[in-house]
C-alpha cells in the first residue's frame, strides 16, 4: 500500500471494480458529482476527483472507474498499481454479478478477505457517503500502519 501526498495534504487512490452494468460509474458520479446518470454508457476508464475531511484534514480522493465488460479483462489491472483501496462492487439484484465477485452475502468479506462489506444505492443516494467515508478511513489507517511496519504482506484493502 502506498501513501501519496500532495502539496497541501494527502491523496488516496481508490479503484472500483465489478461486473459490467453493476453500477460502478453511477456510484462514483453520485458521490463525486452529485449526479446520477440516467442512461447507461459502458465505461472504459475514467477518473473522478473529490476531497473529504478526515480528522480535520483534507484528503484528496482519486477515484478510478474501470470497465466491467469482459473485453477489458487485460486492461483493467493496469489501474490497480499504487491503489490504496479496491472497491469490489456487485448489483444486489443480479445474482450473476454477485457470483462473479465470488461471494455470498456477508461472506464477501471472508471469502475475498475483504476488510469491509457495505450496501448502498446510487439511485436512491443511500449509504453512498458512508462507503467513501469508510474507504477513506480504512485506507488512511492502513497507510499509517504500513509506515510503521514496512514489510506488510498486503498492499491495499479490498472493500
Ligand atoms: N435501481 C438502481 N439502478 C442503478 C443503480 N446504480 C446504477 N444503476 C443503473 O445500472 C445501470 C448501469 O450503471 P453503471 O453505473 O453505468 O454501471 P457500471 O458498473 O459502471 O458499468 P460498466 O461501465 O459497463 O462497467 C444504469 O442503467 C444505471 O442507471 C442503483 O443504485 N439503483
Amino acid at each position: 500500500m502506498t501513501q501519496n501526498s500532495s502539496a497541501n495534504g494527502r491523496q488516496l487512490k481508490i479503484v472500483i471494480v465489478g461486473d459490467g452494468g453493476c453500477g460502478k460509474t453511477s456510484l462514483l458520479m453520485v458521490y463525486a458529482k452529485g449526479d446520477f446518470p440516467e442512461t447507461y454508457a459502458p465505461s472504459v476508464f475514467e477518473k473522478y476527483m473529490t476531497t473529504v475531511k478526515h480528522g480535520g484534514k483534507e484528503v484528496q480522493l482519486n477515484l478510478y472507474d474501470t470497465a466491467g465488460q469482459d473485453d477489458y479483462d487485460r486492461l483493467r489491472p493496469l489501474s490497480y498499481q499504487d491503489a490504496n483501496l479496491i472497491l469490489v462492487c456487485y448489483d444486489v439484484t443480479s445474482p450473476t454479478s454477485y457470483e462473479n465477485v465470488l461471494i455470498k452475502g456477508e461472506e464477501t468479506q471472508r471469502q475475498m478477505n475483504a476488510t469491509l462489506y457495505l450496501e448502498c444505492s446510487a439511485k436512491h443516494r443511500e449509504n453512498v457517503e458512508d462507503v467513501f467515508k469508510e474507504a477513506t478511513k480504512l485506507a488512511l489507517e492502513h497507510s499509517r500502519k504500513s509506515r510503521h511496519a514496512r514489510k506488510k504482506r498486503r498492499r491495499c484493502h479490498l472493500m
